[in-house]
This record gives structure tokens, sequence and C-alpha cells, in this order.
């Protein structure tokens, strides 16, 4: 049986003043260990879900639970989910607050009243590992997006989440960006960080998730393997997010190829290279 880190119950959510519900009995479990991706179109929820995730808002109705256990909502209990589930914005503004570098990433731990010494060695290493050391001391308004994304997910990973929420995490980067973006999550992954990225990227989210959820209109349509999304076609093309480049080539193949390596379309360049290397051997 899948082992939920993070699990959200029969979820229901109206912003006040808004214009109606937004979170419509949306029900998802987050698998422990795993790299997941949450597809869905503009305005269906995810960044409201997201907000959920760590206890920022409150379920108006339905449960949040970590590790099976419904979240508190006072204060002590919110401080320490908000290190287990570290959550990073859209929009790194709303996010960094410091006005430097190793001050913004020494945000967080100064709030859990940890010794200085302890703090400048936790900084030390994040901005190592991030490569940013150079930047410490840089105001941050002098920063590219590109590197306050960095910035913001350094600040985060100071804490050692449980669980990583990154919202659109790819979006107005470039090629070599979204590259070093990703080396980075799998390695935070490999750390044991389970992590969770909202994405419109059809080709990142098929290429890098080891786990698929679908959201549409504030309810969860699909959760499952990157194939077993791959093979529902139509619910994908329903919700106009298309499908992911790799599938638009594996139909470009002359269908006995397809039929000889086998129908499922596969997940990434690699998985189709090696198919293909077989193909390419037999004939
Ligand atoms: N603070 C707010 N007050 C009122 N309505 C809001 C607020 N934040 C979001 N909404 C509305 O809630 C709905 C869902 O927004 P949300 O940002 O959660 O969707 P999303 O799936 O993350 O969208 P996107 O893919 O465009 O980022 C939208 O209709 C949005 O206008």
């Amino acid at each position: 049986m899948t082992s939920w880190l993070l699990e959200f119950v029969d979820l229901h959510y109206a912003y006040p003043g808004g214009r109606g519900p937004v979170l419509k009995g949306l029900s998802l479990g987050i698998p422990e260990g795993k790299k997941c991706a949450l597809l869905g179109r503009n305005g269906c929820g995810k960044s409201t879900l997201f907000l959920h995730g760590n206890g920022i808002i409150q379920p108006q109705q339905g449960q949040v639970l970590w590790r099976g256990t419904p979240l508190s909502y006072k204060r002590a209990a919110l401080q320490e989910m908000t290190q287990k589930v570290g959550l990073v914005f859209q929009d790194p503004e709303h996010q960094l607050i410091a006005s430097t570098v190793a001050e913004d990433i020494s945000y967080g731990l100064c709030n859990r009243n940890l010794p200085a010494d302890v703090i400048r060695e936790k900084v030390r290493a994040v901005l190592d590992a991030f490569g940013m050391t150079e930047l410490a001391d840089v105001p941050i308004h002098h920063l590219s997006l590109g590197q306050k994304r960095r910035l913001a997910l350094a600040g985060v990973m100071v804490l050692a989440p449980e669980l990583l929420l990154l919202d659109e995490p790819t979006a107005y980067l470039d090629r070599y960006q979204t590259k070093n973006l990703l080396r980075e999550l799998d390695a935070i992954h490999q750390n044991g960080t389970t992590v969770l990225m909202a994405t419109h990227d059809m080709d990142i989210a098929f290429e890098w998730a080891e786990w698929i959820c679908v959201m549409d209109e504030g309810r969860l349509i699909f959760a499952g393997e990157p194939q077993e999304a791959l093979a529902r076609r139509e619910m994908l093309e329903s919700l106009h997010l298309g499908m992911p480049l790799i599938a638009e080539l594996w139909d470009a193949l002359p269908p006995e190829w397809r039929r000889e390596a086998g129908e499922r379309i596969p997940c990434s360049l690699e998985e189709l290279k090696t198919r293909l290397a077989g193909q390419v051997m037999v004939r």
C-alpha cells in the first residue's frame, strides 16, 4: 500500500470575497519518496492547494493529514509544519524578504532561535550547495529572476524539509537554467526529500516525474504512474493540457516499429532511445 506523506481529504475552499469555490472536494495523497508533478489548467486551484499543504490556509471543509495525522492549526504546530513542508512560490518576490542573499537564507533559521554559529554554518553549506557563495552579500534586488528563484529554493532547503512543494518553478527560465534546476531537484530528492512540482510544462512533467496528479476545477481527476497518465490521452487532451513532445514523436514512428517496441508510449527521450536501439539492431 502506498504511504502518503501528506494527504488532502475532501478539501473545500473559497477565498473570502472571491468568486466562488476554488477547491471542491479535492482528495489527493502525496506518496513518500517520489518526484511528483501536479498538472492542471490555469486557475484550477493548484496554488491554493499548495497553501493548504503547510497550513498557511486552513480548509473550510475537509482535512489535511501529515503522515496520517490531521494538521493542528495552533501557532507552534504551524511553525513546525512550515519546516517539514517547504513551499516555493511561483513568484520569488513573494518569498524573499531580507536585504542580501545570505540574510535571506538565514531568515527561517533565525526564527527557530538557533545559535549564531549553527546558523552561519547552515547558511554557508546551502550557499555552497546552490553555487551562490559569491553572491552571499549581494542585495536581492540585484539578482536576475533565475537567481531569485534559486535563492527562494535555497531559503526553503536550509530548513531541510521532508516535502518540497514547488509552484511552477521553471516558468520564465531558459533551457540551461531549467536543466540546472531539474538537476538540483534530483539531488534534493536523492537526499530524501519528496518533491511535488506544479507545472504547465508537459515535457518536464513526464521526463522528470515518477508520479503524476491531474486537477481540474478544484478536484483531482487522476493520480498515478506517468505511463498510466499517457495512456489517458483523451483526459489530457480534453483539459487542453496537450501531450508531451515524446508522445508526438512516438506517434510519428512507423506503426510496425511501435508494435515491435511495445505499444506503450515512452515517458522520456532516454526510454525512447533505448527502445529504438533494440529496433535498429533488429533491422
Ligand atoms: N487571494 C485570492 N483571493 C480571491 N481569489 C483568489 C485568490 N487567489 C486565487 N484566487 C482565485 O482562485 C482560483 C484558483 O487560483 P490558483 O492560483 O489556486 O490556481 P492555479 O491552478 O495555481 O492557477 P495557475 O496555473 O494560473 O497558477 C482562481 O480563480 C483565482 O482567481
